[in-house]
């Protein structure tokens, strides 16, 4: 891990996206931070350093999950978000919340390829050209034909061009069998053993088999024992799960379905107290592994969750249900923020957007009014508004391409304010 990032600087970093919520921000910081002050231990001592894992209360769409994805990608770790609700359902036998830790070194395993890819990625290229100008031009063509074919890539003039490649058939089967792991097949490794792997005719355009090409020709160059021992290492020590939803699990009642809410409560509990797991790369200990917890808490209470899954959640975190100022400032003060999203794509089109602050303010009103009116779902409602009140630019701008729109309280005004008064229409439509 970067040793830059000091609880500070993660928090500076989290606020170029996120509004508000500083408790929840420091919290994670000091967690990831922790993780790196761990590694300096001496070994003894390393192994009885444990994550404090998080729980963290508040409505939902005020940046729960938002905080963590950011932390997991600010520190290049692997991240998987699951709904413990999810464990509820019919069908549901115990073993399945291993599934987790499986998923999270699959997610480890992505990420090991991506940094891996990019020290081959010349000489993957390169292969991955020649097999481009097979397919367009046969393998017996002229280096004349050839080059002036990789020319025409290269200008993107074959951009809608299809072709058919050969690829190696997904190695291994699309569906996992429940609980069965490590017992898993990998047709790709069984294929091996038959001379080579199964290859596949695929009909795509030239980019996309471009970049096919590029990605199996990089894998093919990647130690994959190397990707697996280090993808597993650093689901270890460097994952984080986030589990939503955490408060539908709780028991609060005797009423029906309190026996599996418990009974995913306890057999969350050896996955979050450390056990080991089998994984298809090896047994995986989830000891290190930093679980965020997260849940509306509305009608549950974090005490009504087993003890020993309280006093796995140390540090408790209350994140605030957003105001319309809140609104405003996402919208104006983050990095990528929507307007800025809708600008740029709108802008391909040649159509010229722009948003005054009373635009983005009555944006900001209006999504405030909806949530309360309606039902809140929290920043989540900006997307819908901002969708709605550039639906109509959207459709058709590339009838509009040259001219510019300003958008201002008055044009939000037109587009949306009849529906959102409405509190039936606008239950359907906001
Ligand atoms: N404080 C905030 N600042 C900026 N954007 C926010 C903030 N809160 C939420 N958002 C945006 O709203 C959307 C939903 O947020 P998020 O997924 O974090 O919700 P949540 O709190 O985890 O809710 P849930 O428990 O329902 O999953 C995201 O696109 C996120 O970027």
């Amino acid at each position: 891990m970067n040793d830059s990032l000091t609880p500070k600087a993660i928090v500076a970093a989290l606020d170029a996206h996120i509004i508000g919520q500083t408790d929840a921000k420091k919290a994670v910081a000091v967690a990831l931070r922790n993780r790196w002050r761990r590694q300096r231990l001496g070994a003894d001592l390393r192994d009885e350093v444990t994550p404090k894992n998080i729980l963290m209360i508040g409505p939902t769409g005020c940046g729960k999950t938002e905080i963590s994805r950011r932390l997991a990608k600010l520190a290049d770790a692997p991240f998987v978000k699951v709904e413990a609700t999810k464990f509820t359902e019919v069908g549901y036998v115990g073993r399945d919340v291993e599934q987790i830790a499986r998923d999270l070194v699959e997610e480890a395993i992505r990420l090991e390829k991506e940094r891996r890819r990019s020290a081959v990625k010349d000489k993957a290229e390169e292969a991955a050209m020649n097999r481009l100008l097979d397919a367009l031009t046969g393998k017996d063509s002229s280096t004349a034909t050839r080059e002036a074919f990789k020319q025409r890539f290269r200008d993107g003039v074959l951009d809608a061009t299809e072709i058919e490649i050969e690829l190696e058939a997904a190695p291994q089967m699309p569906f996992d069998i429940p609980g069965a792991g490590p017992q898993m097949i990998n047709l790709g490794e069984m294929m091996k053993g038959f001379g080579g792997p199964q290859l596949k005719r695929r009909k795509l355009t030239v980019p996309m088999a471009w970049d096919k090409l590029v990605e199996e020709e990089a894998d093919k160059r990647l130690d994959q024992d190397e990707v697996s021992r280090q993808a597993l290492a650093d689901a270890e020590a460097n994952g984080i799960v986030f589990l939503d939803e955490i408060d539908k699990i709780a028991v609060s009642d005797v009423r029906g379905g309190s026996v599996s809410r418990e009974g995913v409560q306890r057999d969350l509990l050896p996955l979050i107290e450390g056990t080991t797991v089998a994984t298809k790369y090896g047994p995986m200990k989830t000891d290190h592994i930093l679980f965020i917890a997260s849940g509306a808490f509305h009608v549950a209470k974090p005490s009504d969750l087993l003890p020993e899954l309280q006093g796995r959640l140390p540090i408790r975190v209350e994140l605030k249900g957003l105001t319309e100022d809140d609104f405003v400032a996402i919208l104006s003060d983050t990095k990528a923020s929507l307007p800025e999203q809708y600008k740029a794509l709108i802008g391909t089109e040649g159509v010229t957007i722009d948003f005054t602050d009373d635009g983005i303010r009555a944006v900001a009103k209006i999504a405030a009014e909806v949530n309360g009116a309606v039902e809140n779902i929290g920043a989540r409602r900006l997307q819908t508004v901002m969708e709605k009140l550039l639906e109509e630019v959207s459709f058709d701008a590339e009838d509009r391409s040259g001219s510019s729109l300003t958008i201002d309280a008055a044009y939000v005004e037109t587009q949306l304010a009849s529906i959102a008064r409405n509190t039936d229409l606008s239950r359907f439509v906001l």
